[in-house]
């Protein structure tokens, strides 16, 4: 994963969750934790957080671009952060993510292609566990500055390829999310 970049997400409110979740246990370990060493070995790892809100050594804090505004400014924020090339985007809610998950996203890509995102249990595509390339910020500032806020337009279904059969999406939104 050395020409990746990591870009986790932890700047949201947590309402569903009633406590921040990104500092959640689930097996003695953070979710924050458990999603950045999922992405250890990427060569640069950016935080998109809250200045100061979290103490994550080797990340590299970034802050929103366009704070409290959602996911898809925070990938703004990651991908205007990036050098250019891919980056691996992950919320700070999906804490089975593994190196063999990125691998396997990484692997998927094709030369056309600018997203990378998994299929979950119900096939939908996860854009809170994909690769994007930077190629994409113009497209991605250009929805915001119009006020569209899913990230799930983040990238064309043409340049993006999906991949299923991936486990390890599991996604926690409520206390009752971690018990599962
Ligand atoms: N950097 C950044 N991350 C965000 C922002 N909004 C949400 N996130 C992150 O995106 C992921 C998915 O967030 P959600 O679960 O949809 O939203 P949330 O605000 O964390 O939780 P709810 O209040 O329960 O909706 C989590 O990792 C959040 O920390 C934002 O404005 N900036």
């Amino acid at each position: 994963m050395n020409d990746l970049t990591a870009a986790v997400l932890a700047g949201g409110r947590s309402s569903r969750f009633g406590a921040d979740k990104a500092l959640a246990l689930l097996d003695g370990q953070t979710l924050l934790n458990r999603v950045c060493a999922s992405l250890q070995a990427c060569s640069k790892r950016l935080l998109v957080a809250p200045p100061g809100r979290y103490d994550a050594p080797g990340w590299h804090p970034v802050p929103d671009t366009r704070p409290g505004e959602g996911p898809l400014a925070g990938l703004e924020a990651a991908l205007g952060a990036a050098p250019p090339g891919w980056v691996a985007l992950a919320g700070v809610d999906l804490p089975d993510l593994t190196p063999a998950y990125w691998q396997a996203l990484l692997e998927a890509r094709t030369p056309e292609t600018l997203s990378v995102q998994a299929l979950d249990a119900s096939g939908r595509p996860q854009p809170l566990a994909a690769l994007y390339h930077t190629a994409l910020l113009p497209r991605v500032t250009g929805l915001l500055d119009s006020g569209e806020r899913r990230l799930r337009l983040a990238a064309s279904r043409e340049s993006t390829v999906l991949v299923s059969g991936l486990p390890g999406l599991r996604n926690v939104n409520t206390p009752a999310d971690l018990q599962q």
